[in-house]
Order: C-alpha cells, then sequence, then structure tokens
C-alpha cells in the first residue's frame, strides 16, 4: 500500500519507517527541510535502538522516502497519517495549529478517496475539526480516522512492531477495511485491532497516559510515606505487583515522571475536563504531587550539608527523562540542575545520550564530562537522576576514590541497601531508609 506520513518527529518516524518494514511504499513529509536533507542522506535524526537498521533497510530498498512537499509526499497515497506535534498552548490545552493547518493544506490536492489518520495525541472532538477542515476544500471522498499511538521512547520500534493493542476509531466500513489490512502484519501476534468511535479511541490516548502517570504518582506517594514510616517502598511494589489485578509494571517510584507526554497530556486531559465543567480531582493531585517529586532530593541534599550547598560540586549521572533516550523534555534532570544552581552548588554531569541537548539548552552553566567515573572526581556527593543500566553496576572501589565523600542520593533506587552499608557509602534513596 502507498503511505504517507505527514510530521517525521518520533512517532512519524518510527510509524513511517515500520510500514516501509512491513513491505508498503511509504513517503514521510516534513516542513524542516534541513532535517528531511539528512534523512535523504541515510541519517536519522533521533536516537531509538533498532530504528537505525530498519531505516538504513528500508531506504536503500526503496521503500522509504523523504520529502518536504505536503503535494508530492500524499501523491498516490491510499492513506496519510498525521504525526504532527501537539504542545500544550498557554492554557495548558492541546495546540492544534499544526493539524489544522495540514488539514485545510490537504483539502484541495487530494485526488482520490484517501484516509487521514490522526496519529497525534489530540483531544477529543478533534477528528471532526480535522474532517471539517479538509471538507471545505476537498473535491473527493475522504474517511478521517482516530488512532492514537502508544510508543514508549527507548522501545519504540518493539512497542510498534507488536503492539499490545491497536485502537482505531472509526465508523467508516471503507476505512476499517483499509486499517485492518494495513496493520495485518502487526497484530498476527494475537494481540487485538479494536475499532471504536472516534471520540472513544481519543479519549481512550488521554486515558491511557494519566492512568500509567497517576499509578507512578501512587507509587511516589507510597515511597513517601515508607520513609515516613519506615518501610521499603521496593518490597511494598513486589507485594502489589504480583495481584495481577495491579500488575508489576509503571510501579516503580522515582523522582517524578517526565518526557514528552505525559506531563503535557495529563495537562491537556485536565483541560478537557474543566471545558467540560467537570472538575478532574485526581488529575490535579498527580500533577502536583509530581511537581514536587522531581527535586524531592534537593531538600535531603542541603541538609545533609547543614543547609550550605554554596561552593560544593555534585556529580550528576543521567540527564535523559529515562533511559535509552536523548530526550530531555521535561526531564526531571533540568529540575534539579535549575535548584542546585540556584543553592550555589556546581554540577558535572554525564549522561550517555543526551549531554549534546543539555549543552544547547544551559550553555556552560555545568560541565559535563567524557565518562560517568571523571563527573566524580573531586565531587561532594553524587546524584542519580536516570537508571542507565550503565550505572546499575559500578566500578564502587573506583568511585571511592574520586568522590570527596561516599554519599549518593539516589532517585532511581539503583542499588540494594545492604550493599550500601557493606561499603560504607551514606545513601539516600526513594521510599526506604537512609544508609548513614
Ligand atoms: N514522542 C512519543 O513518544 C509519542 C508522541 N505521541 C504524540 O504524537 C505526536 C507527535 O509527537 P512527536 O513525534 O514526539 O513530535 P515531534 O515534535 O518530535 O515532531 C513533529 C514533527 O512534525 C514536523 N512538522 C511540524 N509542522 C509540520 C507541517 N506542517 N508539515 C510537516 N511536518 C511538520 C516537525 O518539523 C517535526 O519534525 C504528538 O501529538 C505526541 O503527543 C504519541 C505517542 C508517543
Ligand atoms: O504518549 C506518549 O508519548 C507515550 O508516553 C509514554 O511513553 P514515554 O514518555 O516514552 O516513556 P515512559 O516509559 O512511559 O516513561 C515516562 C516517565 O515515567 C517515568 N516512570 C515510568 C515507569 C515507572 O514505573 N516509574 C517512572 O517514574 C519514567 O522515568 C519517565 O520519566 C507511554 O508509556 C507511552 O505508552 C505513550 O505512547
Amino acid at each position: 500500500m502507498k503511505i504517507a506520513v505527514v510530521g517525521t518527529g518520533y512517532v512519524g518516524l518510527v510509524t513511517g519507517t515500520c510500514f516501509a518494514e512491513t513491505g508498503n511504499q511509504v513517503t514521510c513529509v516534513d516542513i524542516n527541510a534541513e532535517k528531511v536533507q539528512q534523512m535523504q542522506a541515510g541519517k536519522i535524526p533521533i536516537y531509538e535502538p533498532g530504528l537505525d537498521d530498519l531505516f538504513q533497510r528500508n531506504t536503500q530498498e526503496g521503500r522509504l522516502h523523504f520529502t518536504t512537499s505536503l503535494k508530492e509526499g500524499i501523491d498516490g497515497a491510499k492513506v496519510i497519517f498525521l504525526a504532527l506535534p501537539t504542545p500544550p498552548g498557554a492554557d495548558g490545552s492541546a495546540d492544534l495549529k499544526y493539524i489544522l493547518q495540514v488539514a485545510n493544506d490537504l483539502g484541495p490536492i487530494l485526488s482520490d478517496y484517501t484516509v487521514i489518520i490522526d496519529k497525534s495525541t489530540v483531544p477529543v472532538g478533534t477528528s471532526d475539526k480535522v474532517r471539517a477542515a479538509i471538507a471545505k476544500n476537498a473535491t473527493v471522498e475522504f474517511d478521517v480516522v482516530s488512532n492514537p499511538e502508544f510508543l514508549r521512547e527507548g522501545v519504540a520500534v518493539e512497542d510498534f512492531m507488536k503492539p499490545d493493542r491497536v485502537v482505531i476509531g472509526t465508523q467508516s466500513d471503507r476505512a476499517k477495511d483499509l486499517m485492518s489490512r494495513l496493520y495485518a502484519p502487526l497484530v498476527r501476534q494475537g494481540n487485538p485491532i479494536i475499532f471504536m468511535d472516534e471520540r472513544s479511541a481519543e479519549l481512550t490516548k488521554y486515558a491511557a497516559n494519566a492512568f500509567l502517570a497517576t499509578k507512578i504518582t501512587f507509587m511516589n506517594e507510597i515511597a513517601n510515606l515508607c520513609e515516613l514510616v519506615g518501610a521499603n517502598v521496593d518490597e511494598v511494589r513486589k507485594g502489589i505487583g504480583t495481584d495481577s489485578r495491579i500488575g508489576k509494571r509503571f510501579l516503580f517510584a522515582g523522582i517524578g515522571y517526565g518526557g514528552s507526554c505525559f506531563p503535557k497530556d495529563v495537562q491537556a486531559l485536565a483541560k478537557t475536563s474543566a471545558e467540560n465543567d467537570y472538575e478532574f480531582k485526581i488529575l490535579d493531585s498527580v500533577m502536583q504531587v509530581n511537581e514536587s517529586q522531581k527535586t524531592k532530593l534537593i531538600p535531603h541534599l542541603a541538609k545533609h550539608f547543614k543547609g550550605d550547598l554554596a561552593g560544593k560540586k555534585i556529580a550528576m549521572w543521567g540527564l535523559a527523562f529515562k533511559p535509552y533516550t536523548d530526550d530531555i523534555r521535561e526531564a526531571p534532570s533540568l529540575y534539579n540542575i535549575d535548584a542546585l544552581l540556584e543553592l550555589g552548588a556546581t554540577v558535572s554531569a554525564y549522561d550517555p545520550e543526551a549531554m549534546e541537548h543539555v549543552k544547547q539548552l544551559m550553555g556552560d552553566k555545568i560541565t559535563f564530562t567524557k565518562t560517568p567515573y571523571e563527573a566524580l572526581e573531586g565531587a561532594d556527593a553524587l546524584l542519580i537522576v536516570t537508571e542507565w543500566p550503565q550505572f546499575r553496576t559500578p566500578d564502587f572501589d573506583r568511585m571511592d576514590s574520586l568522590l570527596k565523600n561516599k554519599v549518593i542520593f539516589d532517585g532511581r533506587n539503583l542499588y540494594e541497601l545492604n550493599q550500601m552499608q557493606e561499603l560504607g557509602y551514606t545513601y539516600y534513596s526513594i521510599g526506604r531508609q537512609t544508609i548513614h
């Protein structure tokens, strides 16, 4: 099938590449000419494990193409995916200007029946707006379908190629048939395509993200309580996660959720609720708790150094909002850096993938090192922000020789308490007792 994908951010690029991998002819369209040139030259603009191999194979075998021209990109396409940004507007609601602009542009250039698919995360009712914007100038029949994306950065290819489910919002049999054929190779593992109306599909996406953000936040609050009552959140997690009604995943307490999606989508769902005169109280609490959770270790740090962090050098391990990505959008690291600098500390940071992005944002406000150990040289303490696997089993002897003090503030609970006790560290973590 011939497919067009408009927008080559995370979702567009993964969608385009994976559908090329299942044998389709895919053209990706982006207004960013530099990015398009880069992709035409065989360079992929994001770091995502496994994506580069698929990208190279499909471009070299002639199934994956790039252009800045919408008209050229959709020529002959039976389906057009819109994978455009939906950033928060000034009031917290999702800004639809990118989607509606492209919908306006599509109307006059559609030349045959086409299915236009919203892959972006969009508020309830957007498919009606997209339909109306296209219809203004369209001369052919078309359908608008909501097909939210559930991939996670870092494991995006796996999530896309073996989805738990595919949600498709449409009431058109013609669109259903096309979508079923397109997704058949991906759902052959037995995981379902769930058809529903457009509004339910749109809300499903926000409900999923808000539920997961709430699940994490609930565990962060349990962790805060654990610290006060002398319990261990990791034991509590195992204790409840084994209940199949609760499930083991997304129960890891830490220094808050970040990324380009949970924060913006929780906020947008709260906004949709407010617009419909409904006060979604849980969401307000989730946002509030997450905000303070991100810098939860800073007061411990300040207290440890007797309220005076001025001139203290803090080593930071991890900058990306989570491992296996270079994405720093809403990353807890940024909030911690700001808080530390505000208190007069200096920061030397290491991250395997995300340092370049932080450098662009912060310039020389902090220092960046080539290895995690170099960040420790002469540091007064280590603050762990992202759970990259290489931080899990470090050379503690080498760490001892580099750190000024044997003290670790761990926002991701990487180490066992008894191990830290045996090694003689002062060890602060989340939802567990402090080791002195
Ligand atoms: N990043 C993620 O992990 C996930 C994102 N989503 C949702 O998918 C949507 C897209 O997200 P990302 O891929 O992260 O976006 P992004 O912001 O990384 O990339 C969007 C791309 O669209 C391009 N673009 C903007 N206007 C354009 C136009 N008029 N024509 C062609 N291209 C245009 C930009 O140049 C950019 O390359 C958002 O609604 C997001 O909430 C959904 C699931 C996962
Ligand atoms: O809509 C989206 O864009 C995507 O948002 C999330 O994916 P992503 O933001 O890539 O990352 P997650 O793995 O969900 O992690 C989000 C944040 O939650 C934190 N987290 C996650 C799990 C956990 O147990 N504890 C925890 O603190 C992570 O550290 C990270 O900061 C969802 O998991 C995807 O299903 C969804 O498609």
